[in-house]
C-alpha cells in the first residue's frame, strides 16, 4: 500500500545514547512466514512477526489468495489452504514497497493455473522483475508486464508445470526463493544453484514445515534440492529479531560520543551477519554477549559502545550479500570513521527500493563527505569522529534504509541532518523513531 503525504524529519546531535534497544521482528523470516502458513494444511501461529508495512501487505495478498490471516492477541494465526490450494485472487495483489513480497508470491503462485496482477509503490514499480520471470517462465509461467520486465505485471500460471532445475544469475535470496516456492507445487525435484550464499531463511523454514529439501555445496556453487508437491505441516514460529533492523542503533551508538548500547537477541546467522563483521575489523567496540543457539539459530545481545578509533577499509566483496540490506548504513559509519571505506562488488544496491549508491552519495556530498562511486562500487572518504558537517535536506526515494541511514548520520553531525520523508520508515521498522528516542537520540518533525 502507498503511503500519504511525506513527513519530514530532523536528527540532531544529542547526547550519549544509552539503554536497551529492542528492535522488531525478522521481516524475511516474517514474509516467509505468512506464505508458507497459507501453504500448509491447517493453523500456523507466528508470535514475533514483524508488523511493518512491507508484512501486513504480504499478510493481506495471502487472504486474498484464499488463506485466512488473523491476529489472536500478540499471536498471528495463519489459516493455509495446502500446497497447490492457492486460489486465484479477485483482485490486483499490491505489495507495496516490498521486492520481498511481490518477488515470493510471484514465485509461490506461478504454478498454480491462475492469472495474477500485481503492482506496488512508485519505488516497486521501477524495480527489475526479469530476475524472478526468467525462471518462472521455465516452469511453464507466462509473464506480462511493463516494458523493462516491470510492474504492473500479470503473470499467467502454468496450469501444468514441470520441475526446474535453475543457476541464479544475481545473488539474491529473492530469486532463489521464488524458485523454490514455485517448486512446491511442481511434481519432482526443483533444483536452484547460487554461486553466493545468500540468505538460506526459506530453505531452513521449508524444512521446518516438513517439505524434502537438500542443500550441498558444490564446484558451481550452493545447490538446493527441492522435492515438489509436499504436504506442509502447520508450524509454530518464534519470529527472531531482525540484524537489519538492529544495524541502525548499533551504527548511532558506534558514533555517538558516550553512547552504550545493548541490543538484544540478536540473529547472527551468517548469511545475515555481515555487517556487524565488518564493524568490528573496523575497530568499532561490538561485542556479542550471551551467545546461544535459538530455534536452529545462532542468537547474541550485541552491545554497541562509542568507537573513537575506528579505520576505514576495503569490504570483502564475497561478504556482499550477507550485509546487502547494510552499506546504506555502514556508509555513515566509515564517514565517522579515519581514512577510506571501499566498498566493491555491490552493483544490487542500484536495484533496491532506490538506487542506494547514488542516494547515499549525493545525501552525504550534501553533508559534506566525499564520496566516491562507479557500476559496481562506491569508496567514503571518513572525516573522523564528528567530522560530518550535515545541515542538508536529503531525498529518501522511498526507501526506508536512506530514511533511518541519515537519521543516524543526523544524530552524530554537527549540524542536524533532515530527511525528506520518514513514512517509508513504516515499512520495515515501525518503532524506530520511539525507539531511538528512548536511547536518547533528539528528533524534530
Ligand atoms: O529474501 C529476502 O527476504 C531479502 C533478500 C534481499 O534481496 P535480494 O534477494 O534482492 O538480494 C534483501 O535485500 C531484502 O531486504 C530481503
Ligand atoms: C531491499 C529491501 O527490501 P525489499 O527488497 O523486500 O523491498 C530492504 O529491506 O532493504
Amino acid at each position: 500500500m502507498s503511503h500519504g503525504p511525506a513527513t519530514p524529519l530532523t536528527a540532531t546531535a544529542s547526547g550519549p545514547l544509552t539503554g536497551e534497544a529492542h528492535v522488531p521482528g525478522d521481516k524475511s523470516i516474517s514474509h516467509r512466514s505468512l506464505i508458507l502458513g497459507a501453504m500448509a494444511v491447517g493453523e500456523t501461529r507466528v508470535t514475533g512477526l514483524l508488523e511493518g508495512q512491507d508484512v501486513l501487505d504480504t499478510g493481506r495478498a495471502m487472504q486474498a489468495f484464499g488463506a485466512r490471516v488473523t491476529k489472536d492477541g500478540d499471536t498471528w494465526v495463519v489459516n493455509g489452504v495446502g500446497v497447490g490450494g492457492l486460489m486465484e485472487p479477485d483482485d490486483v495483489i499490491d505489495c507495496g514497497n516490498s521486492g520481498t513480497g511481490v518477488r515470493l508470491l510471484m514465485g509461490a503462485a506461478a504454478t498454480h493455473g491462475f492469472s495474477v496482477t500485481y503492482t506496488g509503490d512508485a519505488s516497486l514499480r521501477k524495480r527489475p522483475m526479469a530476475r524472478v520471470t526468467d525462471p518462472l517462465a521455465l516452469f511453464g509461467a507466462v509473464a506480462h508486464g511493463r516494458s523493462g520486465g516491470r510492474l504492473p505485471m500479470t503473470v499467467v500460471g502454468a496450469p501444468e508445470p514441470v520441475p526446474v532445475r535453475y543457476a541464479t544469475p544475481v545473488a539474491s535470496a529473492q530469486v532463489k526463493s521464488a524458485v523454490l516456492l514455485a517448486g512446491l507445487n511442481a511434481p519432482g525435484e526443483t533444483v536452484v544453484v547460487e554461486r553466493e550464499a545468500t540468505r538460506d531463511h526459506s530453505e531452513r523454514m521449508l524444512r521446518g514445515f516438513g517439505a524434502q529439501i537438500e542443500t550441498r555445496e558444490t564446484r558451481e556453487g550452493r545447490e538446493i534440492t527441492l522435492v515438489g508437491r509436499p504436504e506442509l505441516r502447520p508450524q509454530t514460529i518464534v519470529v527472531p529479531r531482525d540484524p537489519s533492523s538492529a544495524a541502525f542503533p548499533v551504527c548511532a551508538a558506534l558514533i555517538v560520543p558516550g553512547s552504550d548500547v545493548l541490543v538484544p537477541n540478536i540473529g547472527l546467522n551468517p548469511t545475515r551477519a555481515g555487517l556487524f563483521e565488518t564493524l568490528r575489523d573496523m575497530g568499532a567496540d561490538l561485542t556479542y554477549e550471551n551467545p546461544r543457539q535459538e530455534g536452529g539459530e545462532p542468537v547474541a545481545d550485541l552491545r554497541a559502545r562509542f568507537s573513537p578509533d575506528m579505520k576505514g577499509i576495503e569490504v570483502p566483496p564475497d561478504r556482499a550479500a550477507s550485509m546487502i540490506d547494510e552499506y546504506p548504513v555502514l556508509s555513515v559509519v566509515a564517514a565517522n570513521a579515519e581514512g577510506t571505506t571501499v566498498m566493491r562488488g555491490v552493483a544490487e544496491l542500484r536495484v533496491k527500493e532506490c538506487d542506494r549508491i547514488d542516494a547515499m552519495a549525493t545525501g552525504l556530498r550534501a553533508c559534506g563527505v566525499t564520496v566516491r562511486d562507479g557500476a559496481d562500487w562506491w569508496e567514503v572518504d571518513g572525516r573522523g569522529p564528528g567530522g560530518v558537517t550535515g545541515g542538508a535536506t536529503v531525498a529518501v526515494h522511498l526507501d526506508h534504509r536512506i530514511a533511518m541511514s541519515f537519521l543516524c548520520a543526523g544524530m552524530a553531525a554537527q549540524v542536524g541532518i533532515t530527511v525528506d520523508d520518514a513514512g517509508p520508515i513504516l515499512t520495515s521498522f515501525p518503532i524506530f523513531r520511539s525507539l531511538m528516542e528512548e536511547l536518547g537520540a533528539d528528533f524534530t518533525s
